[in-house]
């Protein structure tokens, strides 16, 4: 069965539509990364895989129960904001959130939290933690109410380099037992972590294995994509004069 199916799916806040046509599978056990232009309609389609927003027509299934579901246990991190962090709530407190009734000091909040790697933490305010670690926190009260699929919008935000391998890495694990969708815009985090990508500009397009080519880059950026790293496995596209190809945006990303 697929973890996620839509069919003929297209969706706009108002008159002018955001995605159109979309028929998109995604296997159980997949590491998906969602990539695109801004403004091309990642988060929206997110949002609509989660059931937050109902498409204009189509359907989105999530193992094979239309969304919303309370049938299928979802995890969503939206985009962090870093809105509220001085809301005085410890960690334990935030995690408990995640699910209904669930004590701050419980084993199943403790239990979380060890899974991202923050067991110690269970105490300390929010508001006293690194972009990183509160995002370590938001993942874990997603992880409470034992997801079989997670979802996460931009989860490498204001995360340094070596803090986003280990997030990619943590996230690889959980998809040994869980499917695991991603928006992001670090295409070198992609390396090789991620299974798939689903490339998204109004239209969606799906790709076995995480090895952009340039052809993939180009028909959804519209231009060329500098991929530039150092001690990775990498691919080097070639660079490109933005005056020609109608290019939307540039994307230079050196590790
Ligand atoms: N709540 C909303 N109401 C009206 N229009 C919206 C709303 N949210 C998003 N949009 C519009 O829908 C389009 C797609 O937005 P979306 O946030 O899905 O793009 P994105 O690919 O995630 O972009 P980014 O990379 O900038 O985060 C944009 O043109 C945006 O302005």
């Amino acid at each position: 069965m697929s973890a996620i199916d839509i069919k003929d799916l297209s969706f706009g806040y108002g008159k002018s539509p955001v995605l159109t046509d979309v028929n998109l599978s995604i296997d159980e056990n997949d590491f998906v990364a969602i990539i695109g232009p801004n403004g091309g309609g990642k988060s929206t389609l997110m949002r609509l895989m989660v059931g937050l927003l109902k498409p204009t027509s189509g359907t989105v299934r999530v193992f094979g129960e239309k969304v919303p579901t309370k049938k299928v246990a979802i995890g969503y991190v939206p985009q962090n904001t870093n809105k509220n962090i001085d809301f005085p709530i410890t960690v334990g407190e935030c995690v408990a959130t995640g699910k209904t009734g669930l004590s701050p000091k419980s084993d199943e909040v403790k239990a979380a939290l060890e899974r991202v790697h923050i067991g110690t933490f269970l105490d300390r305010r929010l508001g006293e933690l690194s972009g990183g670690e509160r995002q370590r926190v938001l993942i874990a009260r997603s992880l409470v109410c034992n997801p079989k699929i997670l979802f996460l919008d931009e989860p490498s935000n204001n995360i340094d380099v070596a803090g986003i391998e280990a997030l990619y890495s943590m996230l690889a694990e959980f998809s040994e037992t869980m499917t695991i969708v991603i928006v992001t815009h670090d295409l070198m985090a992609l390396s090789h972590k991620v299974k798939s990508v689903v490339c998204v500009n109004h239209s969606v397009h799906y790709h076995e294995g995480a090895n952009l080519t340039e052809e993939m880059l180009h028909s959804t950026y519209g231009c060329e994509v500098d991929l530039i790293a150092h001690g990775v496995p990498h691919r080097v596209l070639g660079s490109h004069d933005h005056t020609h190809g109608g290019c939307c945006e540039h994307h230079h990303h050196e590790v």
